[in-house]
């Protein structure tokens, strides 16, 4: 699955179809689409209504013959066509349906693709990717774990012979690793993500104050409530819609029982970082003690997330800068030949 860094200087596009969002970096251009992975179609006739930005606005709000979909799941692409018109639609809105068109029709080296996949994942879901870019015209798809990408994409020195820590924490899925030497040494995937902590934060407020609430509002919750872990107000002011009436209210909330929902679904990061710390040589964890952990991906800017990785491991934790876009970045970094292994004559200095 790893190809060479020079496969990968012969790429132009560097992609992260990501549960969320679906972001490309272009060589020499840098981070050219950023947006949502969800489209919306009129299932009367099948014509893309919208993607990203603006199907995402449409989600919750549509009449019945307009259906919001999200063509990636759980770090893999469940609806290859869709994704594949999806990336179009953004790809042509950014570069010009031109770029695109003389891409496809003529096979430009330009079309050669760098995708990132979640650790670990399964023979199919590389599969779903390559046949996604394989449908934007690209003749050569190449794979890279996301670790490491978000690695490089962090600024860790990954190809020292030093022990770094990265917590990618993403919508549908945590990755977890130590990495050293450019390699991974001990990995594991959770499948649980911030979405999973707002529908945990939802459940809470259905279950507990019979309080529905629209999904674009559990992330302001988030900030207000400072996170799991993290002090703040005892009580705050939520507004949804009762579960028996149907109308809209509010409630006032009892913060450290959502702080407490919240963190529930953490509890199984919390053990795979165990279980990754456990199957690390010795020599390894003494350097995390100082260096401690990176954290990526959007979920990393919840408030308190840090904290409470600290609390738990008792290590330093450091949140990446802009941490949903390392990702993309990293790759970026590796097409562009910005990473260069680490010459053997400096082995061990
Ligand atoms: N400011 C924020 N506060 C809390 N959570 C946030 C914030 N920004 C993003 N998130 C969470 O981060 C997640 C999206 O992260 P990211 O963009 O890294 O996901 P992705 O790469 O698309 O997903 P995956 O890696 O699982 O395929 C969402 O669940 C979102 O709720």
């Amino acid at each position: 699955m790893t190809p060479t860094l020079t496969q990968l200087r012969r790429c132009t596009l560097a992609v992260d179809i990501g549960a969320a969002r679906t972001r490309v970096f272009l060589r020499g251009k840098g981070l050219v689409v950023d947006e949502p992975s969800v489209a919306a179609v009129d299932v009367r006739t099948g014509a893309l209504v919208a993607v990203g930005n603006r199907a995402e606005s449409m989600a919750g709000r549509t009449p019945a013959h307009i259906r919001v979909v999200r063509p990636v799941a759980g770090g893999a692409v469940v609806d290859i066509s869709m994704a594949q018109r999806m990336l179009r639609h953004v790809l042509g809105d950014r570069l010009g349906r031109r770029w695109l068109r003389m891409s496809v029709l003529r096979g430009m080296p330009v079309m050669r693709a760098a995708v990132c996949m979640p650790h670990g994942s399964e023979p199919i879901a590389r599969r779903a990717a390559v046949e996604t870019l394989y449908g934007i015209g690209a003749r050569r798809v190449e794979l890279v774990d996301t670790l490491i990408a978000a690695a490089v994409g962090c600024g860790l020195p990954v190809e020292h012979p030093e022990a770094t820590m990265i917590v990618i924490c993403g919508a549908g899925t945590t990755q977890i690793a130590v990495l050293s030497m450019g390699s991974i040494v001990s990995a594991e995937t959770v499948p649980v993500g911030g979405d999973a902590i707002d529908r945990a934060v939802v459940e809470h407020l259905r279950n507990r104050h019979e309080l529905l609430l629209p999904s674009q509002s559990v992330r302001p919750l988030h900030q207000v409530l400072g996170g799991p872990g993290a002090g703040g107000m005892e009580t705050t002011e939520v507004h949804g819609r009762d579960v028996l009436s149907g109308l809209a209210r509010s409630a006032l909330v009892d913060t450290e029982g959502v702080r407490q929902a919240m963190r529930a679904p953490m509890t199984a990061v919390l053990d795979a970082i165990t279980t990754v710390l456990r199957q690390c040589p010795p020599d390894l964890v003494a350097d995390l003690a100082d260096r401690g952990i990176m954290t990526a991906g959007g979920g990393a800017r919840m408030p308190g997330l840090d904290l409470m990785l600290r609390q738990a491991t008792g290590m330093p934790v450091h949140i990446a800068p802009n941490p949903d876009t390392v990702t993309v970045r990293g790759l970026g970094a590796m097409i562009e030949g910005k990473v260069r292994p680490m010459p053997l004559d400096r082995a061990g200095a």
